[in-house]
């Protein structure tokens, strides 16, 4: 229930939360707020795996800052290492060797357990396949997620019918998913992602399976979602025509970031 409540921010809040943007001509005086603190940073985290009695490096000493209210991509080549980095930004995997702080909290130093328990409060994944239960309307899919973060089931009708219409699903609610195109399967995904107010969601290749128009949709969606309910996306994509969409992107080459 804490949780719930703790998620339903004041609009004054989220506004003091936004990142605030510097660079060669920022002028802020001493009276101007402190920037925002990050949601979550990465500290130059290394991933080995063992295969074959060979340790393969898949990531090299990644740095990388979300800040609130932001819409993040990781681009790069098939294999260059963004699920990898993905698995341990959302608590999935941890670091070989490097640091992790969500909330300013040590998520490389947490158990599987620690870990899980603040993946189901606080973090949304979004997959390329849409992951909805078949036999469940898009309706139940999204309250579905509301009974797993034990959201009080007061809450649950509101809370399920502003998601769906944010998403712009409103008059699709009842249908199963076989009954809806791949586009709108994802947006019923996003919504059962975020419906429990997860200050992260981290989506892998969202857009994958859809054609430019619903790719399209779908980023826009994104953008609402960000503004409308205080949250960080952080995505992987391979598709170069949404890349404008983004707030930052970041360019992986074989386990490093490099400037585009
Ligand atoms: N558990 C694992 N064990 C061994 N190798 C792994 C493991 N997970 C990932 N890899 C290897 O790490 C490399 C990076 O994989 P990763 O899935 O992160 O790439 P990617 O950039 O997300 O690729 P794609 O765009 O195709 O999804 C690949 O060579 C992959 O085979």
């Amino acid at each position: 229930m804490l949780t719930w409540m703790r998620r339903n921010r004041s609009s004054a809040v989220e506004e003091a939360e936004k990142p605030v943007e510097t660079g060669p001509g920022d002028s802020r005086s001493a009276s101007d707020p402190a920037p925002a603190k990050p949601l979550l940073s990465v500290r130059n985290v290394e991933r080995s795996f063992d295969v074959g009695g060979q340790k393969l490096r898949v990531l090299k000493g990644i740095n990388l800052d979300l800040y609130p209210g932001q819409l993040v991509m990781l681009r790069g080549r098939s294999g260059s290492g963004k699920t990898t980095l993905m698995n341990m930004m959302g608590g999935l995997d941890v670091p070989t060797a490097g640091e992790i702080y969500f909330h300013g909290n040590p998520l490389h130093e947490w158990n599987d357990d620690k870990r899980t328990e603040v993946r189901r409060r606080d973090i949304g994944f979004i997959f390329q396949a849409y992951a909805l239960m078949p036999l469940l309307s898009a309706y139940e899919n999204v309250e579905l997620s509301l009974r797993m973060a034990n959201a009080p089931r007061s809450e649950w009708k509101n809370r399920v019918t502003s998601c769906l219409e944010l998403v712009g699903l409103a008059k699709r609610m009842h249908h199963r998913p076989f009954e809806l195109s791949g586009g709108e399967q994802q947006r019923v995904a996003i919504a059962k992602s975020m419906a429990h107010r997860p200050s992260l969601l981290l989506a892998d290749e969202p857009t994958a399976e859809l054609d430019s128009q619903m790719a399209a949709q779908v980023m826009a969606v994104f953008r609402e979602i960000v503004a409308k309910e205080n949250v960080t996306i952080c995505m992987t994509t391979h598709d170069p025509t949404i890349l404008e969409v983004a707030d930052h992107v970041y360019e992986m080459v074989d386990g490093v970031f490099v400037s585009k």
